[in-house]
């Protein structure tokens, strides 16, 4: 890449932190040079900068931005724009973190954010990602990947899949994925005294075949550390992380907190994204559940290789609306023989509180449900379980 040289320039507005509400508008320039001794010799130039609230009084300032850790979460940042170009490909509406900027500090004493308006998440699901990005970024400066990977490849996992089909094979009925959740954005605090490994216990004793572990905190009052106690507590059932997953390093983590089974969510990722996860979950022994709601969704992931469960979610995470329908017309017709020819596993997800759902999903074709509310919520979660089937399913 010898004398290679790009230049890009972009308008960004920098707000003063300093509580004045004093707001410039500064032209970056931005020039990337890479160097013949390998070196990649970044700097920002901010060469002009106007003050907004008095249009005709304009400034000039040069000043330049050398700090190779501001220089590279701007990069981080512009590579965040391009996955949500490609996101937009796919027709996923979830944008991976605000338009308006990269995260406040990157800038010596300014906040730094584009001119557009654009800072408040379009729906719930939306702010989940915004902030899980922002959570992520923090965890994976505090245990780089190179240090987690040791961890998670050590770990020896359980038989999600074979689980599953183990079940169905048992009871004839839709293999249980019972979840361990405490609260939820739709629902708020499904249980005061949690306990998730009482919980755990119980679910397994009553015949679940694996269960979901909610690991975020913010908006669930999950954890790791409950994934991790009910690993260590000695509950046989494989293990999915219910986690908001938008990093290769979350698969990594999950694993190394004894996950053997992650979430990988159609209407956050693009299809590339899911290719290459499902291929780290392949090599790391994790099975992968891919969640769709509608049919676009659906689509896109029947035309990638190697996937063999599909979550299909009752609940639109947009709306929170739950239409138990939803199931049905996304087994109907082609997409229902391509799942049967692929040998796909369909779970069906969110809103089942009665024996009469249970059948209803499984007359649409699917060989495991995923269900949390109405479990949970019992005084007794395992007699939850035998009134949700309508008998006693466990072994
Ligand atoms: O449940 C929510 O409020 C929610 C909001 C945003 C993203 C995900 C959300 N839920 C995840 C799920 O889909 C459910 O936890 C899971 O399918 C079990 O559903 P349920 O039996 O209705 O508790």
């Amino acid at each position: 890449m010898e004398g290679t040289s790009i230049k890009a320039s972009a308008k960004i507005s920098f707000l003063s932190t300093s509580g004045c509400n004093f707001r410039t508008n500064f032209i970056v320039r931005k020039s990337i040079s890479m160097e013949g001794n390998g070196k990649n010799n970044l700097s920002l130039r901010c060469i002009r900068a106007q003050q907004s609230d008095s249009s005709d009084e304009a400034a000039v300032i040069m000043s330049e931005v050398n700090d190779p850790e501001v220089v590279l979460k701007v990069k981080e940042w512009e590579v965040g724009k391009f996955q949500d170009e490609i996101a937009e490909r796919d027709g996923i509406r979830i944008r991976r973190r605000p338009p308006t900027g990269p995260p406040q500090h990157y800038v010596g004493p300014f906040e730094f954010r584009l001119q557009n308006e654009g800072n408040t998440p379009r729906n719930i699901l939306e702010e989940i990602i915004w902030h899980k990005h922002v959570e992520v970024t923090q965890l994976k400066e505090r245990r780089p990947l190179h240090t987690l990977k040791k961890a998670a490849e050590s770990m020896s996992g359980r038989d999600f899949i074979g689980a599953l089909k183990a079940s169905y094979l048992r009871t004839g009925l839709p293999a249980l994925i019972a979840e361990v959740k405490k609260a939820s954005p739709s629902r708020g605090v499904l249980k005061e005294n949690f306990d998730p490994v009482q919980i755990a216990q119980a679910y397994e004793k009553a015949g679940a075949a694996c269960l979901s572990v909610l690991t975020d905190k913010k908006y669930f009052q999950g954890s790791f550390e409950n994934l991790e106690a009910i690993r260590k507590a000695g509950v046989k059932c494989p293990l999915l992380c219910k986690e908001f997953i938008i990093d290769a390093w979350q698969i990594y983590y999950a694993r190394s907190k004894g996950a053997d089974a992650i979430l990988l969510i159609a209407a956050v990722l693009p299809d590339l994204d899911i290719k290459y996860m499902t291929k780290i979950c392949k090599l790391l022994g994790l099975a992968t559940l891919v969640e769709v709601h509608d049919e676009r969704e659906m689509d896109r992931v029947l035309a990638i290789d190697g996937i063999e469960l599909i979550g299909i979610n009752n609940r639109n995470l947009e709306t929170f609306k739950v239409d138990m329908s939803n199931t049905k017309r996304l087994l109907e017709g082609k997409r229902g023989e391509i799942i049967r020819q692929k040998d796909i596993i369909v779970v069906g997800e969110s809103g089942m509180f009665t024996p009469d759902d249970i059948a209803y999903v499984q007359a649409a074709g699917v060989k495991a449900v995923l269900v949390g509310e109405s479990i949970v919520k019992q005084d007794d979660p395992g007699k939850g379980i035998a009134g949700l089937f309508g008998q006693d399913i466990s072994p």
